[in-house]
């Protein structure tokens, strides 16, 4: 077990490569038991999630190579074996092993999935979406069960917009017999990429990235080659970064548009972005003023920014409120962040963050994913050593963050867990 080590109060400049986007991979790799053949994907982001995924690809017959951002997989020789907790719970994106199983096999039956701990994470979207198909889902011991002699295409709308039920929908329409019409559906960019690599395989998907998608079903479907799209989330955490400590920072490989709400945002505190074809130029040299931003569904700001925002809104004048209407109780960090000196209350589904404060490095712990980037914006910002323990979400949504940071001038290691840590994080 590792922790994570930041000094602080280094100016950051240069650039910083954005990788492919984690939520897309994690969609796109299951999704390639539906082809029947072998698919190619492109801009694999180096992450822990990424490997779990490997895993449970192989453990279903899938052969599997990756040859650096390259991953090819063949999918001729899965079955539908069952995928119990173990690897499952490691990450949020097995549930995508249901709708991309019950389409090619017509099922699956697969632990309940893990993720960050962010309060209740229910899948009963999903579940009403199968069923809709024609599946039975039955929950057998903390497993869900998924079977069905056919599926028929439905009119299924979702009673929350939810990129995991959109997209696993998706995933088992498109070998359904017939139309399918998902309304209230999600928008973010990821259930377009989904869209893209399956109708690439043969899929016949209208209206992604808008509330209705139209999906016709078709007999199969086959190999072919796709680059995922670049992270919309480490972009942002990027810019956010770039914002806190950057004199000019170029974040390369970005769709633009992807982050207007996050840009509009820091604009509004009176950082400088530009913005050019695939990348943003941050550049920060005057006193940041106070924003209020609430996270909405796309094209809203990001809940999964939330939490690196927070972090540099300790450094603006005044007071913010941040309110989180995705996960009302995704404000783990908040905690971590008072350690460091940060004045911030927490309210409901609120926090009250009052600035500008000076952080003071200390040891701190990821809770989950974002939490610890939070952190890491926190630990860049703050007077001396920073100490994050927990690295191991970090690590299951950043690719090279240490690489990247280092590159940007910020002085950041990893050490080894003396045994008494472990204890202590364990027990925490
Ligand atoms: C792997 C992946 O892509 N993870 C992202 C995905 O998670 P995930 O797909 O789990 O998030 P959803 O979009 O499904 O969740 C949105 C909201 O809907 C609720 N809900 C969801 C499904 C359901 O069946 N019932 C229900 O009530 C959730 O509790 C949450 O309040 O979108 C979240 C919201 O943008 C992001 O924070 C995650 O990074
Ligand atoms: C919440 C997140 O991930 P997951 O849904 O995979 O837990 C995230 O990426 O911020």
């Amino acid at each position: 077990m590792e922790k994570l080590l930041i000094e602080g109060g280094h100016t950051l400049q240069g650039q910083v490569r954005v990788s492919g986007a984690k939520n897309s991979a994690v969609a796109l790799l299951p999704a390639t038991i539906l082809a029947e053949g072998e698919v190619t994907l492109e801009g694999l982001p180096d992450i822990s999630d990424i490997q779990t995924l490997k895993g449970l690809l192989e453990d279903i017959g899938g052969s599997v190579e990756q040859n650096g951002e390259d991953i090819t997989i063949d999918s001729s020789n899965m079955v539908s074996m069952p995928l119990p907790n173990g690897r499952v719970k490691k990450l949020r994106a097995s549930y995508y092993f249901m709708g991309a199983m019950l389409g090619r096999f017509k099922k699956a039956v697969i632990g309940m999935p893990g993720g960050c701990n962010l309060g209740p994470r229910p899948i009963d979207q999903h579940i009403k979406g199968f069923e809709a198909l024609g599946a039975q889902v039955t929950n057998e011991q903390g497993a869900i069960y998924l079977r069905a002699d056919e599926l028929r295409g439905a009119k299924i709308y979702l009673d929350v917009v939810s990129v995991g039920a959109t997209i696993n929908i998706m995933l088992a329409a498109v070998r359904a017999k017939g139309k399918t019409v998902i309304e209230n559906a999600a928008k973010e960019p990821e259930i377009i990429d989904v869209a893209t690599l399956l109708n690439s395989m043969g899929a016949n998907i209208k209206g992604a990235g808008t509330d209705v998608i139209r999906i016709e079903g078709v007999e199969k479907l086959s190999g072919c080659r796709h680059t995922i799209i670049p992270d919309r989330i480490e972009a942002g955490t990027y810019t956010i970064i770039a914002a806190s400590m950057g004199k000019e920072v170029v974040i390369d490989n970005v769709i633009p548009i992807h982050l207007e709400s996050l840009t509009a945002k820091l604009r509004e505190m009176g950082v400088q972005i530009v913005e050019e074809d695939d990348r943003l130029i941050v550049t920060t040299d005057k006193v940041l003023t106070s924003v209020d931003i609430k996270t909405l569904v796309y094209p809203g700001f990001p809940t999964d920014l939330q939490q690196p925002f927070t972090a540099l809104l300790t450094q603006a004048t005044g007071t913010s409120i941040v309110t989180d209407t995705i996960y009302s109780a995704r404000f783990k960090h908040v905690d971590e962040l008072r350690r460091m000196n940060a004045n911030i209350k927490v309210e409901g589904s609120s926090a009250v963050v009052t600035g500008p404060t000076k952080l003071e490095g200390a040891k701190v712990k990821a809770s989950d994913l974002r939490a610890g980037a939070s952190l890491v914006v926190a630990g860049l910002m703050a007077n001396g050593v920073t100490e994050i323990v927990g690295v191991n979400h970090i690590d299951r949504g950043y690719a090279s963050l240490t690489e990247k940071l280092k590159n940007l001038g910020a002085n950041v290691w990893r050490e080894d867990l003396q045994e008494d840590e472990v204890k202590n994080y364990q027990n925490s």
